[in-house]
């Protein structure tokens, strides 16, 4: 049997298997998105906290050459104080043999002091110029006293910080400038017209610029000479109020800016902003930093991205008073953290693509395998499905054609197995399906039988219904006593028989016979003689007529003989041998004692051209037989011998 199926609906295997597609595509896409939104937190969460470290590590390390700068400067400070009260040592002689002064009348360190000489000590000094206004009070010894004792202690600092740093100096309100910095002649060139007062560098740390009298920064600028990057640290050191000195370090940046550009962890970039808005470094914003020589404000960048993160940064740093953080931006985590010392901001700005791109991997390669696996456990479904159910189903199939076929023994005797050895619902199912057969065949058969036997039944009751209806036709047509056809149907016979002869126009003769004296016999030998002579007359008058006649009881001791195709001297000869053989008959009591004989009288109608109507032959036949008894009975006489007669009898006696 084949099963064509036009849709999925007809299959139960596809059915189930798109179902189940469907169902475990749903649970797919919410595993994968699980799947990357849980690694996208997880990757969120390790992040915050590696970037946590990081931005910690990383502020601390930035901040410190800012922080070695200010310590440097406390020591300086404390070691000046302290020699300063110690009433350091001072001659004019000694001064002069390391300062001169020029034409201009400003004064500078001598070359030497520069290009190195044995000082009192028999140290090598070197490295340092100074410069000193030509309105400088040089005439004021304690004004040279702070002069030389500045240059001293610039000369034994400086070499050992340069290290760290580009340079040491000592600068003073009196347009005063002493510095150590290896390879610069700072101070060489420089002439009357130099006003050191008009310097960020100095004017930042007068009394009004900073009455708190602590160290303070510049802000960032870039160095002509140095040809670098740099800001620089000032502190005041406050002899007495109004006698005073600054300490100067200029802090090179490059090797900073350079760690903010390349030293990054990757996908991620650094930047540095203060807190006023202005953008120290950016990897992307080098060229508007130069062209505004580092006084470059972030509100001035068109950069939208960049001002939305400073608006997040200086709302938390407002808000926070903390070193460091982390901060989520729409885009980007901001691990941020302070640069101590001149107040700058180290930002890592950490995209969150970084995290998204390997949670959707992730999600990715999840979805994938889902997928595999799904095709691969439709693959097993599809199997199992026509192994355990289809072909199950098709057995049951066939078997219900074949029961639809009412070949029912084709089940139970497994011509179409069943797989009824499962023990699972589908052999249950099958044992029940073999026993329901097999109830059917049993049935069937139960039904053949049954038919077979109601069959007989009524072949038997036919038979018996034909015989009754024989026998009863029978009783209707033969009489019971003599066997011979009784009055009707003798009468329908003999219509037919004249009905013929007439057409045929063959002649025909009517017998009419009466015992005689029959009511004596009844009386003298009793009832039953009187119908063994019935009987006997009937049977001597069959034996003695012809095959084509036809005898008759007309009721009574009366007979009726019609004989065909008959002229009336044959029909006499008939009568005549129909009387002499009943005349012939002897008859015995029962008890033997008595023998008695019987005669008949016969009357003959003779049928011809219009004399074949059968009541017209009855009368005739019945006249000649009253002529016959009346003329003595055991006679022939014919209806012609009853005309004849007629002319010798009465009328009336007819
Ligand atoms: N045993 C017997 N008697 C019958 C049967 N049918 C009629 N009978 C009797 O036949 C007798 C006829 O008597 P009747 O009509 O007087 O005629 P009959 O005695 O023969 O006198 P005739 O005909 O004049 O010679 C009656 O006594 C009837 O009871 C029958 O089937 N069996």
């Amino acid at each position: 049997m084949h099963f064509s199926f036009k849709n999925h609906k007809q299959s139960l295997t596809l059915d189930v298997m798109l179902q189940m597609a469907a169902r475990v595509s749903i649970v797919i896409v919410v595993v994968s998105a699980l799947t990357y939104w849980h690694i996208y937190e997880t990757l969120v969460s390790a992040t915050i906290d590696g970037l946590e470290h990081y931005i910690q590590e990383r502020g601390q390390r930035e901040s410190a050459i800012f922080k070695l700068a200010e310590s440097n400067h406390q020591i300086f400070r404390a070691r000046f104080l302290a020699h300063w009260q110690r009433d350091f040592f001072y001659n004019d002689p000694y001064f002069w043999q390391v300062f001169e002064q020029r034409p201009d009348q400003t004064i500078h360190l001598q070359k030497k002091a520069y290009d190195g000489y044995y000082n009192l000590s028999g140290l090598i000094s070197q490295d340092v110029t100074a410069y000193i206004g030509n309105r400088a009070p040089i005439q004021d010894r304690t004004f040279r006293k702070k002069l030389l004792l500045a240059y001293t202690m610039v000369d034994h600092f400086g070499a050992a910080w340069t290290q760290q740093f580009a340079n040491l100096y000592v600068s003073m309100p009196e347009n005063v400038n002493i510095v150590y910095w290896p390879g610069v002649r700072w101070a060489d060139n420089a002439t009357s017209k130099l006003n050191v007062l008009s310097e960020e560098w100095v004017y930042i740390t007068t009394p009004q610029n900073n009455p708190e009298r602590k160290s303070v920064w510049t802000g960032l600028y870039y160095d002509p000479t140095a040809l670098d990057w740099m800001v620089s640290l000032e502190t005041p050191i406050d002899i007495t109020p109004t006698n005073t000195l600054n300490i100067g370090h200029d802090i090179l940046l490059n090797d900073l800016f350079d760690r903010v550009f390349n030293d990054h962890l990757s996908g991620t970039y650094n930047f540095i902003f203060r807190e006023d808005g202005r953008l120290i470094a950016h990897p992307t914003k080098i060229k508007e930093m130069d062209n505004t020589r580092g006084m470059l404000m972030i509100s001035q960048l068109k950069d939208q991205q960049l001002m939305q993160y400073f608006h997040t940064l200086h709302a938390k740093i407002q808000k926070k008073q903390t070193n460091y953080f982390i901060e989520e931006s729409e885009d980007a985590f901001l691990a941020t953290s302070k640069i101590e010392g001149p107040g700058w901001w180290f930002v890592t700005v950490y995209p969150k693509s970084l995290l998204s791109s390997p949670s959707l991997k992730a999600a990715k390669f999840i979805l994938l395998l889902s997928v595999l696996a799904l095709v691969i456990e439709l693959i097993m479904l599809y199997l199992v499905m026509v192994k355990k159910v289809v072909k199950p189903l098709e057995r049951f199939m066939e078997a219900s054609s074949a029961i639809e076929g009412r070949h029912y023994d084709k089940i139970p005797d497994s011509v179409l197995p069943l797989p009824d050895h499962l023990d699972n619902e589908i052999g249950k199912l099958a044992k029940l399906f073999k026993s329901m057969a097999g109830s059917l065949l049993k049935f069937r058969d139960d039904m053949h039988s049954l038919n077979q036997s109601l069959e007989d039944q009524v072949k038997v009751r036919t038979r018996e219904l034909q015989r009754a209806k024989e026998k009863a036709e029978k009783e209707a047509t033969i009489d019971s006593l003599t066997q011979v056809p009784n009055r009707h149907s003798f009468y329908n016979r003999a219509k037919a028989i004249l009905k013929q002869a007439d057409h045929l126009g063959e002649p025909l003769c009517f017998l009419m016979l009466d015992i005689d004296f029959f009511k004596h016999i009844n009386d003298t030998y009793g009832h039953p003689q009187g119908d063994r002579v019935l009987i006997a007359c009937a049977r001597t008058i069959e034996k003695t007529i012809r095959e084509k006649d036809l005898l008759g009881r007309l009721g009574g001791e009366e007979f009726a003989v019609l004989l065909p195709n008959t002229k009336i001297d044959e029909a006499r000869v008939i009568a005549e041998r129909i009387r002499i053989s009943i005349a012939e008959l002897s008859f015995h009591t029962p008890a033997l004692t008595q023998s008695y004989h019987t005669t008949v009288s016969i009357g003959i109608a003779y049928a011809s051209e219009n004399m074949y109507a059968y009541e017209l032959l009855y009368k005739h036949a019945d006249l000649a037989l009253y002529l016959a008894k009346q003329s003595g009975r055991n006679l022939v006489v014919c209806d012609t011998d009853r005309l004849s007669a007629r002319k010798r009898l009465p009328e009336d006696d007819i």
